[in-house]
Parts: structure tokens; sequence; C-alpha cells
């Protein structure tokens, strides 16, 4: 009997992006849809290739897409939203693409945040569509990874509980009922999966690690039982990870032949459920060993005696599937393209592919009963004890526990010093930071890197986008200005290349969402401010124009969501960390004259935990470090804080408690359901919400952005708002963005003059 393996998911970019490239030359129109298929065809074989020669037992397939995996299911059980005028029958590529993207006529399909992660996924709409099956990919996944590369492949795909959780534009009360009719067509997808001879499919619940109704856990096993009943013949490995499973007693009893558990992510809750409650003797347990969202190696003697732990539950080994604990989709692809790292560091981490290899070692060493003394165990410990002995991470006091800090005076109090210091109109307009990322802009910097262009010509280009759009900001009319952050790669990766603590890598991209990647910092040490990071460009932009020009940060608790974190500190404590190094940076730009400074949050709710009994604990931690890194300003300052593709509902005290004195929010792609929130008058600061998309290459008219603002004004008072986009414009053209915003400043005018009048 032998320990199998597993993975959930495979990152899809490739190592040097090709992934990226294919889509986007094919949406500039330099490549046909056949030259796609050819090259996405090519890529998706490379990646099943490489998990076969690492030896994993269970490959995914149907993990891999042309943008997201949400979009793909959704548009596979024809949830086509009216306006893209499906007729039935495969869905054309320009549809897909169109629920995705958008075009110029029709606007795309809502995104949002997966989960507590970076990753985006498109929302499906469910506009009373009865579901049916457009096309089975993946019937075609398994054959092809079949026929071509004789792998027994293992789709994969979400589960219709999580599916309908993460769709929207349905009665809540409909919800049973849609279950019912979605599950009817899984069982039809399934059982062309088991005629062509799947063995196994891993369908994930990611929402069963959320906090959840205890009627929905009825609705979950009515269905499950539905598809053992209807496709009793397919062996279906019920998938979770993020956290602990809620309901774990109900869950592992559901009519299913197998169970994936993170058992990183979850605080020891999985393992101390399946202790508490057993394990079903004829269930195979996915075991989430190996940390599939972090890239740091794992200690492999504590993974055995985590292995250990289990194996005295689940004692047949062969009903254990050693598997990393989420899709590794979230890491980037391979170490071996940094070879500008320290050594020291490189040795303790593990992307994809070394994740990979990394289960095979587990299965190996658990095997051979590895003794402590074995050599791959010793090599493994010498590696953490060399990221010690560097120094990086001093002991630190422990600040778990912290004391309030606050602004000087309350925000009534210091709104009237500010209304009379910045003599703003009613409905300011202003913009969130960046500026188009155009090609010029992204090979001036790569030129920069490569050495080809001296500091002082990169200096003097930079300063030459920020003139350009200075000018463009003043002729469009805008009260307050921005630099235009044309300086950042990335509003996260721009700091942590600047910080100590940090290290940047050439090749370690995440995808985002659709093409667009991330390459996310990696925190291997104590974080310190070392110098000014924005003062330069910013005074530079203030000194051309006799508009306020808002500095422009991110705040601490993105820059930690969206960096690779240490795994041997609090995450609270590196948050502190963080933002004691933007104080700083928030004095520098303030003793420089630069008195109104957006601190940017949009990663704040994403860190939210999935377990609402975990919420309060991260809330306090997370305003404590915004507060810790602007709370210290004169009370003439203004600080401004943004956040975009959140529900923030839930959460609008803890975003009043950052006692920012302006919020910029997105709302345009939810169409206006986070009004409902401010119907209250929960919210007594100033406000932005985003009149319009700029996810979008539509340009808005001045009409539609009119009415957002009319629909916002009923509930907002006019003195305390904003008119701004929903969020950077660092994706549009330049074009796009001068007509959007110069519509948007005429909207504003128009609803200034109604407001005043
Ligand atoms: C606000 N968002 C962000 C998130 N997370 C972040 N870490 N940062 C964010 O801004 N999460 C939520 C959202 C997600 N939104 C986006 C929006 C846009 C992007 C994006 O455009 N990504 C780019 C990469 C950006 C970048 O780092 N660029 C670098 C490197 C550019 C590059 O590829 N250079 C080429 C050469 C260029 C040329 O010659 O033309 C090369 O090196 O080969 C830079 O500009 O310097 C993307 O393209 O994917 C991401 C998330
Ligand atoms: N200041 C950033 C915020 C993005 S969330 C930008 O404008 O791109
Ligand atoms: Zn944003």
């Amino acid at each position: 009997m032998m320990l199998r393996t597993s993975l959930l998911g495979y990152p899809r970019i490739g190592e040097k992006r090709e992934w990226k490239k294919a889509l986007e030359s094919h949406w500039a129109g330099d490549t046909s849809s056949e030259e796609l298929h050819a090259e996405m065809k090519r890529i998706r074989l490379s990646h099943l290739q490489k998990q076969k020669d690492a030896g994993v037992e269970w490959i995914p397939v149907g993990d891999f897409t042309y943008y997201d995996h949400i979009l793909d299911t959704a548009t596979m059980f024809g949830f086509i939203p009216e306006r893209f005028d499906y007729e039935g029958g495969q869905v054309p590529l320009d549809t897909y693409f169109a629920m995705a993207r958008g075009n110029k006529e029709i606007h795309a399909a809502e995104m949002t945040k997966w989960y507590n992660t970076n990753y985006h996924y498109i929302v499906p709409e469910i506009e009373n569509t009865t579901p049916s099956l457009t096309e089975n990919y993946l019937l075609n996944a398994y054959k092809e990874a079949k026929e071509e590369l004789d792998i027994e492949g293992k789709p994969v795909i979400i589960g219709p509980y999580s599916f309908l959780k993460l769709a929207k534009h349905y009665k809540h009360s409909d919800f049973p009922e849609l279950l019912e009719n979605l599950t009817k067509v899984y069982s039809q997808l399934f059982t062309e999966l088991a005629d062509e001879g799947v063995q196994w499919v891993q369908v994930d619940e990611p929402s069963l690690v959320t906090t959840i109704p205890e009627e929905d856990i009825t609705l979950v096993s009515k269905t499950y039982e539905t598809l053992n009943k209807e496709v009793p013949q397919l062996n279906l490995l019920l998938q979770t990870y993020f956290d602990a499973v809620s309901h774990y007693e109900k869950v592992s009893q559901l009519p299913v032949a197998g169970l994936g558990l993170d058992f990183v992510h979850d605080e020891g809750k999985n393992l101390h459920a399946i202790q508490s409650q057993g394990f079903p003797k004829d269930k195979v347990l996915g075991a989430g060993i190996i940390d599939g969202r972090n890239i740091w190696k794992a200690k492999m003697k504590d993974k055995l005696v985590l292995l250990k732990e289990i194996q005295k539950v689940v004692e047949n080994d062969d009903q254990i599937w050693l598997q990393p604990s989420a899709s590794l989709l979230h890491t980037p692809v391979t170490v071996k393209n940094e070879p500008d790292l320290d050594e020291t560091l490189i040795q303790a981490l593990s992307f994809a592919d070394e994740k990979m290899i990394e289960i095979s070692t587990l299965q190996k060493l658990a095997a051979n009963e590895a003794s402590a003394d074995s050599i791959e165990l010793q090599e493994n410990e010498q590696i953490f004890a060399d990221l010690k002995a560097k120094g990086w991470r001093q002991e630190e006091p422990d600040r778990t526990a912290f004391k309030e800090v606050s602004r000087t005076l309350p925000y009534e109090e210091r709104r009237k010093e500010q209304l009379e210091k910045w003599q703003l109109p009613t409905l300011p307009t202003t913009t969130i930071g960046s500026f188009p990322q155009t090609r010029d802009v992204r090979r001036l910097r790569a030129r920069f890197k490569k050495g080809e262009l001296s500091n002082l010509e990169y200096q003097a280009a930079i300063k030459s986008h920020i003139e350009t759009w200075i000018k463009h900001q003043e002729e469009i009319g805008l009260d307050v200005l921005v630099h235009g952050e044309f300086e950042r790669n990335d509003m996260v990766e721009f700091f942590g290349e600047r910080l100590d603590g940090f290290a940047f890598t050439k090749n370690a991209w995440v995808q985002s969402y659709g093409s667009r990647g991330v390459k996310p910092p990696i925190i291997y040490g104590d974080v310190r401010f070392k110098a000014p990071m924005t003062v330069e460009e910013t005074l530079y932009a203030q000194s051309l124009t006799d508009k306020p020009v808002k500095g422009m940060l991110t705040g601490p608790v993105t820059i930690l969501n969206w960096s690779f974190e240490r795994d041997d500190l609090p995450k609270q404590q590196v948050a502190f960390q963080i933002a004691e190094a933007i104080k700083e940076e928030v004095s520098a730009l303030e003793d420089a004259g630069i008195e109104m400074i957006q601190i940017d949050e949009p990663a704040l709710r994403e860190g939210l935990p999935l377990k609402r009994e975990d919420w309060q604990t991260y809330l306090d931690w997370a305003v404590h470090a915004f507060r810790l890194s602007s709370s210290h300003v004169k009370n003439t300052t203004q600080i401004h804080t943004h956040m975009c593709y959140s529900e923030f509902q839930d959460i609008i005290s803890a975003i009043s408690a950052l006692d920012a004195d302006v919020i910029s929010i997105e709302t345009s792609r939810s169409q206006g359901d986070i009004l409902e929130t401010f119907e209250d008058n929960v919210y007594d600061k100033g406000i932005g919400l985003g009149v319009y998309d700029i996810h979008s290459p539509r340009v808005p008219s001045e009409d539609e952005m009119l009415h957002v603002i009319d629909r916002a004004l009923s509930v907002l008072p006019a003195d305390l708002f904003w008119v701004n986009p929903d969020c950077g414009l660092k994706t549009r053209n330049e074009e796009e963005t001068i007509a959007a915003l110069k519509e948007m400043v005429s909207a504003a005018q128009k609803a200034r003059n109604k407001v005043t009048s």
C-alpha cells in the first residue's frame, strides 16, 4: 500500500507568460482563432507533460482556460446573459471573450475576488436561465490528455453549490430550485464523463469552508445524493480549500468517494476534526499538506509528523492522496528562472514546479519511514538553518497586542480645517492614481532595467510623462490631480523593491485576472523604510500645477496581502512593520509639502477570513495597521484611501474606523448594489463612489455617469461626495481615458449645478 499523489490545478500562464502573449496577440488581431487554439493546445499539453514528468499520479484536466475557469463553467452551462445575443450551440470564442472583457457595445460581466486570494473570477449571471450543457469541455480535456500523452486525467470542476454561491442576479429564494436544476446538468455532464471511462472527478466546493447556514448543508446533501444516484459509477472527490471545512460531521458523510481537506490554512481545525470525529473508512482523503498558496519550501520533518497523525486516522495509505492545499494557480511557475536571487533564499523557495516535486519527495520519505538522520531530511533542515543564520529576521518584540492610535482631532472637527485649506468645489473630481501604462511606458522601464538607459535619462522620460498628464488633467478640468504612477511597475511590487526585507523576482508571475498578472514580492525578513520612495515624482507633478496633487501610496494591509508573506511571524506583526515604513513615507511627503495623500487598501476586504468568527480579529489589526501609517499627520492633511472589487456592506464600520478623510470605492461593476449599504447613513466621511468601470474599453457617456451620481446622491450627502472612476486607469489607453474623464467631469459639473442651484 502506498500513498498516492495528486494536484488540484496548475498555473496557466507559462514559465515566461506564453499564455498571456498568445491571448493578447489574438485580441490585438495579430493571430487568428486557429493560431490561438494551436498555441493554447501546445501550452496546455506542455503543462500536463511537466506534471507527468514530476510523477504526479492524479493530474487535473479541465483546469486550463482561455480566461477564467468559472467563466468556462458558466458558458458550458449556457449562463450567457441576453445582452450577448447568444443563439445556442457551442459558445463562440468572441462571445466568450466579450463576456470576460466587454467590447465597444456591451459591458463585460462583473469580475470579483476569488475567495481570499488576489485572483479574480468572472461572476456568472443567472438570468432565469434553465441551465443546459452547451459543450462538455471536461470530456474534451480528458480525451486530449489520454490520447496525446497517455494521461489518465482527473477532470476538475467547480461544484454546483459553490458555483451558485459565486453567481449573481438571482433571487435568494430561488437558490434551492436553481441548485436542483443545476444538479441535473451536472448529472448529464458526469454521465458523459463516466461513459468515456473517467474514474475520478475533482468537484471543488470551496464555499464549504465559509460560514454557511445549517439549511444549506441539507441542500448540499440533497445535491450529492442526487449525483450519487444518477452517476454511481463515477468517483467524486469533493475538494475544499483555503480554510477548514465547515460542518465536517455532515460533509464527511456525503455520498462521495473522496473528500479533500486543506491541512495548511485551517489552523489545525481539519486535523482536529478527523481526529475527533473520524474519517469514513470507504473514502479517499485528499490531504492538502504542501502549501499551495505560499512560496516557501516545506519543512519536511513537520510535514511527516502531520502525515503520521493523518495516517493514524486513515489507516490505508492507498486512501490518502498527498496534494497541495489548493490549486497551484496562486503560485508562480518555477524558481529555476530566478538566478538573481540570493542563493540562501532560492534554496528556501518552492513555486508550482518545485511543489510537485515536494509532493513526490514526501511520498518517498513517508514510504521509506524516513529517519531523522536521512540525508534528504538533513538537507531540508539545513535550508531553514541557513535562512535563520542570515540575520534577516531579528527577534521582534511581540506586537500582537496593540494600543489604538488616532488623529489629533475627530473627523468632524478636522474637516472644517480641511474645507478651509483645500477650497474644493462641491462634488470634487479626481482619479484613483494611475494613468495608462502604455507600451511606451512599459518599454521605458524594460530598457532601464536592461541598462539601456541611464538613471538620468529614465527620470527625464518619466517626468515627461508626468508633465503630459498634468496638462491633460488640467485641460480635462479635474479638481485634484495625480502624478500618474508611470514609474511604478505595480502598486505593491514598486514598494517591495524599495523597502528592506523584500525580495523581488524576474519571472515569478501569478495570474490576477484574464491575461493580467502580478509579480508579488517576497517578504523574507524584517521590513524597514530605507529612503523616500515617492516624493520626487509627486513634488515634480505639484511643481507643474496650482491644483492639488495627491500623493499616492499603497497601504500596509495591501502590501502584505499581495506579497508572499513570511511564515514564521503572525501576519499582523508583519503588517505593523510595513505600516511603520509607510508612516515614514507619509511624513516624507508631508514634510515636502504634499498634504493630500492617498493610501490605497484595495486588498483589505479580500484578506478577510472566510469564516465570520475570525473577522473581528483580522479587522482589528488591519485597521490598526492603516491608522499606524496615517494618523500622525496634521489636521489639515487630507488622508484618502481607495478600495476596489469588494463587498463592503459587512465591513463598513471597519472602513469607517480607518478614519480616512476620503474613501473612493468601486461600485459600477456591481451596478450600484453598494448603495444600499449607505442608505442608513452609516458612513459619515468623504466618499467617492466610482462612477464608471475602468475595466472596459467602452467610453461611458455623461448621461450614464450623471445617472450613477444622481442615484448616489439619493443616499449620500452632496457635501461629502467625490466624483471619480472605479479604480486606476493603467489598463486603459490614452484616448479612452481622456474621453471618459471629459465625460465624467461634465457629468460632475451638471450634478454640481443641480445640487448648488
Ligand atoms: C489593482 N489590482 C492589483 C492587484 N494586485 C497587485 N499586486 N497590483 C494591482 O494593481 N490586484 C487587484 C487588481 C488587479 N489588477 C491588475 C491590473 C493590471 C495588471 C497588469 O497590468 N499587469 C501587467 C503587468 C504589470 C507589470 O508589473 N508590469 C511591469 C513589467 C512589464 C512587462 O511585462 N514588460 C515586458 C516588456 C514590455 C515591453 O517591451 O512592452 C517584459 O518584461 O517582458 C512593468 O510595467 O514594468 C500585465 O501585463 O499582466 C495587473 C493587475
Ligand atoms: N492607485 C492605484 C490603485 C489601484 S487599486 C491605481 O490607480 O492604479
Ligand atoms: Zn483599485
